[in-house]
């Protein structure tokens, strides 16, 4: 009896490998997109990536929030710490990463204030809180999952070859490390398990969630890679 059902169990597509499966399309684009190209042969502008960082900072700030408010709603406590932790080491880790990057491309205060949020970073971010804010928790974290996959499995591909421009290389490490591999099968696991609690209506919409960020994330590049502006 047990291994029948640990079997079908075995068999069983998690709700993570079917938005995975149908985000592929997307998150393909993203590894042949021109901005990934050149950050891998070192050819991308400088320009183009301090164009990127300033905006990934709005992204970075309300990543964190994020995590802070869905963890508030949910109680499980594993998932909670983990949540926490996450908020807590994204200003910690990432974001000392990223200051270090702006002193080395001299991108002042004063550049990052006035530097408005751009259309698509706007979106990504409305798009996040809508889905907690609108929705549910398990959509929300659901729409935070390809942040950290996509930038894991794009780290894992451009780690083998690397690349000339050091601050790219840093860039690259980043998403490639065991810490941050660790801490993507957890998000994946989280998602699977708030998955499992839900029925088919919401687990609909959390793969939608998912999609929909995969497409913001697709399109943060071409956003950086064409200096999007407003008008
Ligand atoms: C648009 C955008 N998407 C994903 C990341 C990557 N990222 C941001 S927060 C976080 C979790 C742990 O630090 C990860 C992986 C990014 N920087 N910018």
């Amino acid at each position: 009896m047990i291994s029948v059902y640990l079997k079908r169990r075995k068999n069983m597509v998690s709700i993570t490998q079917k938005m995975h499966q149908q985000a592929a399309p997307l998150w393909q684009e993203s590894f042949d997109h021109p901005f990934i190209k050149e950050l891998a042969s070192g050819s991308l502008p400088t320009d183009t990536f301090r164009y990127y960082l300033k905006q990934d900072r709005y992204y970075l700030e309300n990543f964190g929030d994020l995590h802070q408010q869905i963890a508030d709603h949910l109680s499980d406590a594993s998932i909670k710490q983990f949540l926490y932790d996450g908020a807590q080491g994204l200003h910690d880790d990432e974001a000392t990463i990223r200051r270090e990057f702006f002193q080395e491309l001299s991108i002042t205060t004063d550049e990052i204030k006035t530097t408005p949020i751009a259309p698509n970073a706007y979106n990504y971010v409305s798009h996040m809180y809508h889905e907690l804010n609108e929705g549910s928790p398990a959509r929300a974290a659901a729409a935070l999952l390809p942040c950290y996959w996509l930038y894991n499995e794009i780290g894992k591909k451009l780690v083998k070859n690397g690349s000339p421009v050091k601050i790219y290389q840093q860039f690259i490490n980043t998403y490639d490390s065991n810490g941050f591999t660790d801490a993507t099968n957890q998000m994946i696991n989280i998602v699977d398990k708030l998955g499992e609690q839900a029925d088919p209506d919401e687990k609909q919409k959390m793969n939608t969630a998912f999609i929909r960020s995969s497409y913001y994330e697709l399109h943060f590049w071409g956003m950086a890679y064409n200096h999007q502006k407003w008008a």
